[in-house]
């Protein structure tokens, strides 16, 4: 575990009306183990953002400093963080949110675990054993792996992975193992759960004495001796027998189990890791799956998204492939065109489909330059030209599409996206009768302009902010 003693560097800025405390609260922090340093653009490390309101200079800073890691909100109001100011900042970016209160001993004691975990999973985020093996900067797929990695450094919980087929569980479901403290480098142990047939399935987990059937020729271990003191991986978990379920379910709670014709406990104890792209609640409710047994292994779930809602990252696994294909000097790349298409594509099967389809493309490469369109098995290129317009609303609609948004909601989303737009354009332009003129653009009353921002600036105060003129 990380040693608090150690003065933690962290940055620290203020959004504080005029009479706040804020050297005050710099200095206790300081006193309290803490490296408070100022935030700069582009700074590294989590830190804390310190406010007395939520209003709209609190959430421009917000916007900016959460680019430079986990942030803590750190409330100043003498009357504590309101709940839906809370829910609105962890929606905003902020990682946490906590009142200062009169800054007693708990409350720096509270920022300093916070900073401490935070810089270590950042740390660990850096480390050979993340960066290496799983590429991905969108703010998406950071934010689902900083999540995994802080549940497999920090705690024993089982892990459930979900998520479609080819979006990483099992490249998660080793990370967890390579990052559990308890586990001494112990290989993770994997079953496939689709490919247990029902007569093997008990000496498979269990294993078996000698002669305990036809063909048990020697005694055997299975997959729970064999993870003893580390990772047991459950793919496709949602794929079980019933009966095994409850054996599972009952080796998990006990930590004993006998080997297949054995008569002998034997104690194991690993930590459990499963995947599926099933909905497994879905099979509970179908009677397919146990209940007690789901929530024994969720205790901690983290659901990958399919690479089509986080496009960011296509470049950079598919350059991470090639790389593994033709790996040295120079290093290979894709030109403009070939880079567009492989933006383009959807990806039902997710990065192992990314992945085929590089290996493709590579294998259609010669000499040392630029990958380029020729490459590109015919099969696999863009039919017609795409529309440029047609494909910078493509990517977020079908977002919305598959995050279940209804048409309506995507409708009041964009026309709140497009006023805010036109009036921060005319705002920055500074001239008298911006509102006037927003309307004018945007083809509504000014009228409509003012009840907007009515609603919106009291939905952003909680109910209280006053309207702008
Ligand atoms: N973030 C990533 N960085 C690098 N490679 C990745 C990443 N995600 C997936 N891959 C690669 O994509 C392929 C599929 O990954 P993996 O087997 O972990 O997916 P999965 O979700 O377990 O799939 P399935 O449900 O079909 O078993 C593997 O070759 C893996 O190395």
């Amino acid at each position: 575990m990380p040693d608090e003693s150690v003065r933690a560097p962290f940055w620290f800025r203020a959004v504080t009306g005029p009479g706040a405390h804020v050297s005050g609260v710099r200095a206790a922090l300081a006193a309290g183990g803490l490296d408070p340093r100022p935030w700069e653009p582009g700074v590294p490390g989590p830190g804390v953002l310190l406010y007395t309101s939520l209003d709209g200079e609190a959430r421009a800073a917000l916007r900016e400093v959460r680019h430079g890691g986990r942030v803590l909100a750190l409330c100043l109001a003498r009357e504590g963080v309101r709940t839906a100011e809370a829910w609105a900042l962890l929606r905003s970016g902020a990682q946490d949110v906590m009142a200062w209160g009169e800054g007693r001993d708990a409350d720096v004691a509270a920022v300093l675990s916070r900073m401490v975990r935070w810089r270590r999973v950042e740390e660990l985020m850096d480390s050979s054993a993340v960066r290496d093996n799983l590429v991905g900067g969108s703010t998406v797929w950071r934010s689902v792996l900083e999540d995994v990695v802080e549940t497999a450094y920090f705690t024993d919980n089982p892990v459930l992975l979900t998520g479609e087929t080819g979006t990483g569980k099992e490249l998660a479901a080793r990370l967890v193992n390579a990052l559990d403290q308890r586990s001494d480098r112990t290989p993770l142990v994997l079953v496939d759960c689709t490919t247990i047939t029902p007569t093997l399935a008990g000496s498979e987990f269990f294993g078996h004495e000698k002669g305990s059937f036809t063909g048990a020729l020697s005694a055997r271990d299975g997959a729970f001796a064999l993870a003893d003191q580390g990772t047991l991986f459950l793919d496709e978990v949602g794929e079980l027998p019933p009966d095994l379920q409850a054996e599972l379910l009952r080796v998990i709670q006990e930590g004993a189990y006998k080997r297949v014709g054995g008569n002998t406990w034997r104690s194991t104890r690993f930590r459990l890791v499963c995947a599926t792209n099933q909905d497994l609640e879905e099979c509970i409710r179908q009677g397919r799956f146990r209940g007690d047994l789901f929530y024994r292994i969720a205790a901690s779930r983290f659901h990958l998204p399919p690479l089509r809602e986080r496009p960011d990252d296509v470049l950079p696994l598919a350059d991470h492939f090639l790389e593994q294909l033709i790996p040295g000097h120079p290093r290979p790349h894709f030109d403009p065109a070939v880079r567009d298409m492989l933006v383009g594509l959807r990806y039902p099967g997710n990065v192992r489909e990314l992945r085929q389809l590089v290996a493709r493309i590579a294998a259609r490469h010669a000499g040392s330059g630029a990958i380029t369109a020729g490459a590109v098995p015919p099969s696999e290129r863009p039919r017609q030209d795409p529309d440029p317009v047609d494909r910078s609303l493509t990517a977020p609609l079908r977002l919305a599409a598959v995050q279940g948004v209804t048409l309506a909601e995507v409708t009041e989303a964009a026309r709140n996206e497009m006023i805010a737009l036109v009036i921060a354009d005319e705002t920055e332009r500074g001239r008298p009768g911006r509102l006037r003129r927003a309307a004018d653009r945007l083809g509504v009353s000014v009228r409509t302009l003012q009840m907007w921002q009515r609603s919106h600036s009291a939905q952003a105060a909680g109910g209280t902010g006053a309207p702008e003129a």
